[in-house]
């Protein structure tokens, strides 16, 4: 099936004592990919809490992508996501196969997506295309990326940074099929909202 929708990435701090609630309630709102994103070094709270989110993952049938770790990826049997300085992508594919969905971080660049391509990835992200919370110092994108990335590139765009129901339209309009979001989903004051939001980026996303 067509990777295309939210893809919904964790923040340990924003979700801090209301993690599983959300994540949950994001689900439940309707998420094509959702990222465990944790940059802390606490390898057992981090199988712990990626052990969680398969389990409920599985429930909701979405897919579980881990940020940076493919040997946490390949020991729970999910996907994964890589940036510029997360090692080369060619052998993270032949480790989790064929079928397993492998992202790439391209920042601005076309070529650094090209390059993406010939080694597997199954969707390439660029970004951030607005200021970000959560990674404020993240190279800039911009829509003419997105427009050449359409022409040249035959696989799904995802687009990241500062993400939300405001800002997004543009980016679907230029060919984006994954929205990245951290605070323009997590950022909200309850379950209820986080649901809203979720349902209301999938609806920009079902317009083609
Ligand atoms: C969907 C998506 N796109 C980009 C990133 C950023 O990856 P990276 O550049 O490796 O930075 P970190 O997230 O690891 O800080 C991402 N995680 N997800
Ligand atoms: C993890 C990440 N990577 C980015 C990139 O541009 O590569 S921007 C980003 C943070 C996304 O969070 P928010 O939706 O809160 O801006
Ligand atoms: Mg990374």
């Amino acid at each position: 099936m067509k990777l295309r929708g939210l893809y919904a990435v964790t923040d340990s701090q924003l979700l801090a004592g209301r993690f599983l609630a959300y994540v949950e309630a994001a689900l439940e709102g309707g998420v094509r990919l959702l990222q465990y994103r944790d940059k802390s070094s606490d390898e057992a709270r981090r199988l712990r809490e990626a052990e969680a989110l398969r389990n409920l993952c599985e429930r909701y049938k979405t897919q579980l992508i881990i940020n940076d770790d493919a040997e946490l990826a390949a020991r729970l049997g999910v996907g994964v996501h890589l940036g510029q300085t997360d090692g080369p992508l060619a052998p993270v594919r032949a480790l989790l196969g064929h079928k397993a969905i492998v992202g790439s971080t391209c920042h601005a660049s076309l070529e650094l997506a090209e390059q993406a391509v010939r080694e597997g990835a199954s969707y390439v992200a660029f970004g951030r295309f607005f200021n970000s919370n959560t990674k404020p110092g993240a190279p800039a994108a911009n829509l003419e990326l997105l427009e050449q990335a359409r022409i040249k590139l035959h696989i799904p765009l995802c687009a990241i940074g500062g993400i939300t129901l405001e800002n997004a339209a543009p980016l679907v309009a230029h060919g984006v099929d994954l929205l990245a979001v951290v605070h323009g989903l997590f950022g909200a004051d309850s379950t209820a909202e986080v649901t809203r939001r979720a349902r209301a980026f999938n609806a920009l996303l079902q317009t083609k």
